[in-house]
């Protein structure tokens, strides 16, 4: 029996396409294995079957009139809950969105749509993206699928939960510091942050804005090079000014290899406090499979990067401060009943309808953004990133990609961690690449010896050579192996008839 599990989603579209199955019944196939997997999961705030069947039939009936497919014809796709999509409310995982009904579609979830995705649902996430475990969500946590105990960490929790539990095949996450990479490392997907400004922003709910970048999960690479071409292929988005033209085809070069590439290894990066054993012999591993297939192992030098945590966590909260204050219970989602006045209205609604962190984040960068500290602060900030964004380039002038984990240690228990600092060291490695705008892809490296939970490395590459990015990715997955479905989950529902 043909099960959903064995399928990427390359292998679904071209089963469509061969007519060897239908679209309708692969949604049918992927909303039972939702059914059977969601209760343990939990990856999902809002399934949305009437969309996914719709989307199926117009498929079917493409193929019938002699159509000529899109590429993704027929692929489950979760959407991460701060994009919207009409016919669904975007709540971005808070009190403060709970009843908010998308008024338009965003242009990745339209491309991803128009390449003939299913529509599956809107999947969990950290409440408006601030955090590392999906815990801050305000209606429910998710779990790993690997360890359901485990968070499977965030802000894009619930699109790598999706797919590690084989619920999808392809989601789509939004990355501010590290929220598609960190995720996909602890739940052992590939998930991609590409370059800033390669995809739209337009219509997903903005949190840092010269930081954020939507991109895939997927448990193949080449999934996530087709996911890429669907996001990037009909050129720049005149709706979001930072979106730039960058029509190069993400599955050409797939299989070049990486016989002569300089690949950067950063030693101080590979003793850094914090850096568990297992991530480190992992990570050092895939150093060695990429020499063995011929690249040139080249050690470099990031000397800023201590400052990045410190530099996001001011530019960060900045920009969420400013972009949170459109919800001021007047114009936007919750509205607290029976004020006296406007100011009263929109103080007592913000404080119900937003979470502990949404609230830290918002008032550290209210703080920052006051007269006397903004100097102090924001400009350091904003001088840190432009010696990180140098620090990069000078090291680029070396090697094509870096090497380095992803996350410093595997999924870490629910509750583990309280103390938010402490959380925001989970984005050690993913933060620099959003503070200096260039690509990034966590890739599965099979589970860790000592924890028996997937781990990964993150390769990074210079602004818009996001083509290489995939090409080195896809080399330490001939090495590692494309991720399977998580254990526990594989099997249930997802067969098709
Ligand atoms: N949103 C992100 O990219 C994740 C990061 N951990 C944050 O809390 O800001």
């Amino acid at each position: 029996m043909l099960s959903l599990d064995t399928l990427s989603a390359q292998q679904i579209a071209a089963g469509v396409a061969a007519g060897d199955f239908s679209a309708t019944e692969v949604a049918n196939a992927a909303l039972a294995a939702i059914d059977e997997r969601e209760g343990a999961v939990q990856a999902f705030l809002q399934v949305s079957p009437q969309l996914a069947l719709d989307a199926a039939a117009r498929i079917d009936a493409a193929r019938a009139a002699g159509e000529a497919l899109p590429p993704l014809a027929g692929v489950p796709l979760a959407i991460k809950d701060n994009m919207n999509l009409v016919g669904t409310r975007t709540t971005c995982a808070s009190n403060m969105l709970a009843n908010y009904e998308s008024v338009y579609t965003a242009t990745c979830v339209q491309r991803m749509l128009d390449a003939g995705c299913l529509p599956v649902g809107k999947a969990n996430m950290d409440e408006f993206a601030f955090g590392s475990s999906t815990e801050s969500s305000a209606f429910h946590p998710t779990n790993n699928p690997w360890d359901v105990e485990r968070v499977p960490g965030g802000s894009s929790g619930g699109s790598a939960a999706a797919v590690a539990a084989g619920e999808v095949a392809l989601s789509l996450g939004s990355d501010t510091g590290g929220s598609i990479r960190q995720p996909a490392s602890f739940c052992g997907v590939v998930g991609m942050k590409p370059t800033y400004g390669a995809v739209s922003r337009y219509g997903v709910v903005a949190f840092g804005s010269s930081l954020d970048q939507v991109g895939p999960f997927g448990r193949t690479v080449a999934d996530v090079a087709l996911a890429m071409n669907a996001l990037v292929g009909a050129g720049r988005d005149p709706y979001d000014g930072t979106s730039q033209d960058f029509a190069v085809d993400f599955c050409e070069h797939l299989e070049d290899g990486v016989a002569g590439k300089r690949i950067g290894i950063i030693p101080a990066f590979m003793e850094a406090e914090g850096l568990t054993a297992e991530v480190r012999r992992a990570v050092e591993k895939a150093a060695t499979e990429l020499e063995a297939q011929g690249a040139q192992l080249v050690e470099v030098d990031l000397p800023h990067l201590d400052a990045a945590i410190a530099a996001y966590y001011v530019i960060g909260p900045a920009e969420a401060f400013s972009n949170l204050a459109r919800f001021d219970g007047v114009r936007y989602g919750f509205q607290e009943e029976g004020c006296s006045n406007l100011a009263d209205q929109s103080s007592r609604s913000r404080a119900r309808g937003f979470g502990m962190e949404a609230k830290r984040r918002q008032m550290l960068g209210a703080y920052l953004l006051s007269s006397g500290v903004y100097d102090k602060y924001y400009y350091a900030a904003q001088k840190a990133r432009t010696l990180i964004t140098r620090d990069y380039a000078a090291a680029f002038e070396k090697v094509d990609a870096i090497l380095m984990p992803a996350a410093p240690r595997t999924a870490f228990r629910h509750g583990e961690i309280s103390d938010p600092t402490q959380m925001y060291l989970s984005d050690l490695y993913t933060i620099s690449l959003n503070i200096a705008g260039n690509g990034g892809v966590s890739v599965p490296l099979g589970l860790g010896e000592d924890s028996g939970l997937p781990v990964s490395a993150q390769l990074v590459v210079p602004a818009f050579s996001d083509r290489k990015l995939l090409t080195i990715a896809r080399a330490l997955e001939l090495a590692f192996g494309s991720s399977p479905v998580a254990p526990d989950f594989a099997g249930k529902g997802g067969e098709l008839a």
